[in-house]
């Protein structure tokens, strides 16, 4: 199998107010996402939500299922976003091939079957993933960054100015549960998610990348009373609960994937704490 993949149980906010650095780490970071001719997957009891990576080098590497889904194929009961994060790529869809600039995002409906993750030139295609439950089967498309709802948010003298670009949105694709973006800091702005929030009826899962390698992301997490930090690098992701804020600060800008899934697709239901009411 050229899947690995790992379970990470539920977190309750007033048992994650005991944790230490390491089980911080344990329960909220991503580690691993890459790893050549290997999809990475991470199933998350937070809505169930599945975050995954895939860096196919020396053959087309296979979306397949594993022992925790009880399904023949990954899609039988979920749908899936997948945006590139590396070099031009392609993904095959029952045959249909699907090609992937950098950063374009590509929906596939509940019920596909074979799903490839087809290997670049210089094997440096790299796939982010989220996958959530499904119940009803939308269209598999492709969108591209002149289809996202872009939103410019932010200042410089704030330190955050960035562009949101809502991709597998309500307003461009038809999902069941998933929604997904790509926000990029402006050079000189490293703060993402100001003010901060919380959702409680979504969790969210953020990757962050574009990231210099000797630099580094501080992620804030937990209730908005009773914060917490995880340092985070390059290509890591970041399980959010819908309880906890998450927003975060670099040593340099970078880029980030928020990815949601759970009770509404309403992407301005937020609840926004001011930087002064954090504590
Ligand atoms: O619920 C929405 C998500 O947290 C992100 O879209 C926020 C974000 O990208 C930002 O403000 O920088
Ligand atoms: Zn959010």
């Amino acid at each position: 199998m050229s899947i690995s993949y790992t379970v990470r149980h539920a977190t309750h906010p007033a048992d994650s107010r005991n944790y230490d650095t390491a089980k911080l780490r344990e329960h909220f970071l991503i580690e691993q996402l890459f790893e050549a001719d290997t999809v990475h997957a991470t199933y998350t009891l937070h809505d169930r939500l599945v975050v995954g990576g895939a860096h196919p080098v020396g053959q087309p590497l296979k979306l397949e299922s594993f022992p925790t889904l009880r399904s023949e194929y990954f899609l039988d009961r979920r749908e899936i976003g997948i945006i590139n994060v590396g070099a031009a790529g392609s993904v095959t869809v029952d045959g249909e091939i699907y090609e992937l600039a950098p950063k374009e995002a590509l929906y596939i409906g509940k019920g596909a079957k074979e799903i490839y993750f087809n290997t670049s030139e210089a094997g440096k295609a790299l796939y982010y993933f989220n996958s959530a439950p499904a119940h009803h089967t939308y269209p598999t498309r492709k969108v591209s960054l002149s289809e996202a709802e872009t939103v410019e948010l932010g200042a410089l003298e704030n330190s955050n100015h960035r562009i949101i670009r809502k991709v597998l949105i309500n307003s461009v694709v038809e999902t069941c549960q998933l929604q997904m973006g790509i926000t990029e800091l402006q050079p000189g702005s490293v703060w993402n998610t100001m003010p901060a929030h919380t959702h409680d009826r979504r969790m969210e899962a953020y990757f962050y990348f574009e990231l210099p390698e000797d630099q580094a992301v501080c992620h804030f997490m937990g209730e908005p009373e009773e914060t917490r930090h995880l340092w985070v690098k390059n290509n890591q992701a970041i399980i959010s609960p819908p309880w906890s804020i998450h927003s975060g600060a670099g040593t340099s800008n970078y880029t980030f994937i928020w990815g949601m899934a759970g009770e509404n697709l309403d992407y301005n239901d937020m609840d926004k704490v001011a930087p002064t009411d954090l504590k």
